[in-house]
């Protein structure tokens, strides 16, 4: 959707009589009315896309306003341009202009076959024709003979005037003498206001179609084969005009009426088409033969701009005010311009065979590529699940196997302590006192008590006391003095005994370690018992860890289980999903072949089709060529002189 482009000329003043109060004032694209002294008339200001004033030339104009859609019919689109204001406001000098300063006709045929020449890949075929409007009949100025045509509408060909005569053109200069030809039956007439008034609407019309030529290196027509064709109207409108101003009486004030009734039909359909598609409602296109023409060109398809010309003198204020308003509700007008092309029987079938490729392929593209990445990413996303389920099986394993060990480890250094105690009860037992005696069994209560809850655990003799004579022979190697018996105070005991089990782990896995035990002959009774004391207190501590160190594992062991129990339900979920795409891909690749299978139906129809339809074209021909015949032979026999009629088509193509 595109705006009508609206643009405002003012005419240099006509008048000697220099302005005494009100005036217009243009300041870049906005015009306003001021008063004598400057202060400007609230209310009457108004913005368009361009404002030409006094001094702009027509060349200007056609630069700003009008190239664009020109160069666009070139190209395929509908264009239109239409000079529109009050009677002696400068339209049909904007239009047709002057020797010195050609209008925007003549500007504009010139530029078409500039435009037609540069474009190389293509060949044209160009069409005129020039109308007019006068009293609501429509008169071709090619032909002073075609007179009061009709207007007709078809599917193919939409509104279009029947037997108005349509010349083919090669170039500017054979279109600007038709047009001076055309000139010459135009209706003008002298009124108070303009020596020389257009009493009539005139059209001219620019058909240009255009085909890709064929390219013989590459075997195909260059831009395709389908032939463009557009309609580029350029119109002068008659002025509007108040009969008291312009004197009209008798011819002109007819002409004048009609004038006024169809510039006011056009008005109320740049009303409606300015109120917005939901408030416009029916849009009267069909009240006057002007509107009837323009309709494509008014919120249809075509790119349209209007020059809005003004008289700048103080009397026409109130015209131009008019003007004004016609040109602000144009300017909310929009259209939807598009390229129009006729496509032959093959072009409509390489067209279509093109449609289905690309149809098949975006089917193929957006669906089977989808499902295939989908399925591709679930079988990474499994693959992961399965690697990270295996690695934590293992770690699980390796953790059950180092829980089990601690166990045994726990085991036996429980039944090393256990027999350790054993051995120094009997030793006690040969040397110490009753009283040791009760102390140590209070000892052994304790311990077995505290440190042997486990039920792993074989229960303590009821005579506790630590020993360490199982190591009958000295080792290879010992931190000890060789005379140990002399330094056997409890501090050096406690310092060595440390040094004699750091841990549980080093006691079980570092042999070099166990040799340093000694003797138990070597110590004294006395000593021996305060040591074993301390070693059992040790060991209590060790085992207590080594219980706290159990928990831990069992804790870590049955988050890893759950993590696994986890792993199992992403993976079963994961493999569900995949089925489910699976079907999914299935399903759509059986959609795609039966698709593809209607296509191939559709285009074995079209063959079929296009086929009858030549035969059938073929036959309409024959039948034509033979009734052409007969009428010719009746018409030698009556001797009756038929009309010629014009009429051209895409067929009769030069070349
Ligand atoms: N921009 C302009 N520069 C110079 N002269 C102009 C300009 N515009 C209009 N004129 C002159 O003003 C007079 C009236 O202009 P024109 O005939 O183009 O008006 P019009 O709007 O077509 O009038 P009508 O509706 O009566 O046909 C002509 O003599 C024309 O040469």
């Amino acid at each position: 959707m595109e705006r009508i482009c609206v643009a405002i000329r003012v005419r240099p003043s006509i008048s000697d009589e220099s302005s005494t109060g009100l005036h217009w004032k243009v300041e870049d694209n906005r015009i306003s009315l001021h008063k004598r002294l400057g202060t400007p008339v609230s209310g009457v200001s108004h913005a368009f896309d361009h404002i030409f004033d006094e001094s702009c030339a027509n060349s200007e104009v056609y630069e700003r306003l009008t190239k664009d859609i020109v160069h666009a019919a070139v190209e395929g689109f509908n264009g239109t341009v239409f000079a529109y204001g009050q009677t002696s406001s400068g339209k049909t000098f904007t239009m047709n202009g002057s020797q010195t300063d050609p209008g925007v006709i003549h500007q504009a045929v010139r530029d078409i076959f500039s435009k037609i020449q540069e474009a190389t890949d293509r060949e044209f075929l160009v069409r005129v024709s020039y109308m007019e409007i006068y009293n609501e009949e429509i008169n071709d100025l090619f032909a002073v003979e075609n007179k009061k045509l009709q207007i007709h509408e078809s599917l193919e060909r939409g509104v279009y005037v029947s037997g108005l005569r349509e010349e083919i053109v090669s170039s500017g200069e054979q279109v600007l003498q038709l047009i001076e030809s055309g000139e010459v039956n135009r209706h003008f007439g002298e009124t108070n206001m303009n020596v020389r008034s257009s009493r009539s609407h005139t059209i001219f019309r620019m058909v240009i179609e255009s085909k890709g030529k064929y390219d013989n290196h590459r075997d195909e027509y260059f831009s395709g084969d389908a032939v463009r064709v557009s309609v580029l109207n350029l119109v002068d409108l008659a002025g509007s005009e108040r009969i008291a101003k312009t004197g009209a009486a008798g011819v002109r004030l007819k002409e004048g009426k009609h004038i006024n009734k169809s510039l006011m039909v056009l008005g109320n359909v740049i009303n409606k088409l300015s109120d917005g598609v939901k408030q416009r409602g029916h849009i009267p296109y069909r009240d006057s033969k002007l509107t009837r023409i323009l309709q494509p060109a008014l919120g249809g398809n075509a790119k349209t701009s209007i020059i809005c010309t003004i008289a700048p003198e103080e009397v026409h204020v109130e015209e131009t005010k008019g003007t004004l308003q016609f040109a602000s509700r144009a300017k909310r007008i929009t259209n939807c311009a598009q390229v129009n092309e006729i496509l032959t029987d093959a072009a409509l079938l390489k067209r279509q065979k093109l449609e289905i490729e690309e149809l098949r392929k975006k089917l193929q593209g957006s669906r089977a590529e989808v499902l295939e990445q989908e399925i591709l990413k679930l079988r990474n996303d499994m693959l992961k699940y399965e690697l990270e389920r295996e690695k934590l099986a293992t770690e699980l394993e390796e953790e059950r196997k180092s829980h089990k060990e601690h166990q045994l480890k726990l085991g036996n250094l429980s039944s090393q302590v256990i027999s350790d105690c054993d051995r120094s009860s009997t030793q006690e037992h040969e040397s110490s006192k009753q009283h040791h005696n009760e102390e140590s069994s209070v000892n052994h209560k304790k311990f077995e008590e505290e440190a042997f809850r486990t039920p792993c655990f074989k229960a303590a003799p009821s005579a506790f006391v630590a020993r360490r004579g199982i190591y009958s022979k000295l080792p290879d190697f010992s931190p000890l003095p060789n005379a140990f018996s002399t330094v056997a105070d409890e501090d050096t005991w406690q310092r060595l005994n440390k040094g004699y089990i750091a841990d549980l782990d080093s006691l079980q896995v570092t042999p070099a370690r166990r040799v340093q035990s000694f003797p138990c002959g070597d110590v004294t009774p006395v000593s021996s018992h305060r040591t074993d004391t301390s070693e059992i207190e040790h060991l209590k501590r060790q085992l207590e860890l080594a219980i706290a160190e159990k928990e831990e594992i069992q804790k870590e062991f049955s988050l890893l289980k759950a993590e696994k129990d986890t792993l199992h339900r992403m993976a079963s979920e994961s493999s569900q999903e995949l089925s489910k795409v699976v079907d999914q891909k299935d399903k759509a690749v059986k959609e795609l072949i039966t698709e593809t299978q209607r296509r191939q139906e559709l285009e074995k129809e079209i063959k079929q089709f296009s086929v009858a339809f030549a035969s059938r074209q073929r036959s309409l021909l024959s039948f034509h060529t033979d009734f052409k015949s007969k009428i010719e032979s009746l018409k030698a026999q009556n001797s009756v002189l038929v009309p010629k009629s014009y009429g051209y088509g895409i067929k009769d193509l030069p070349g």
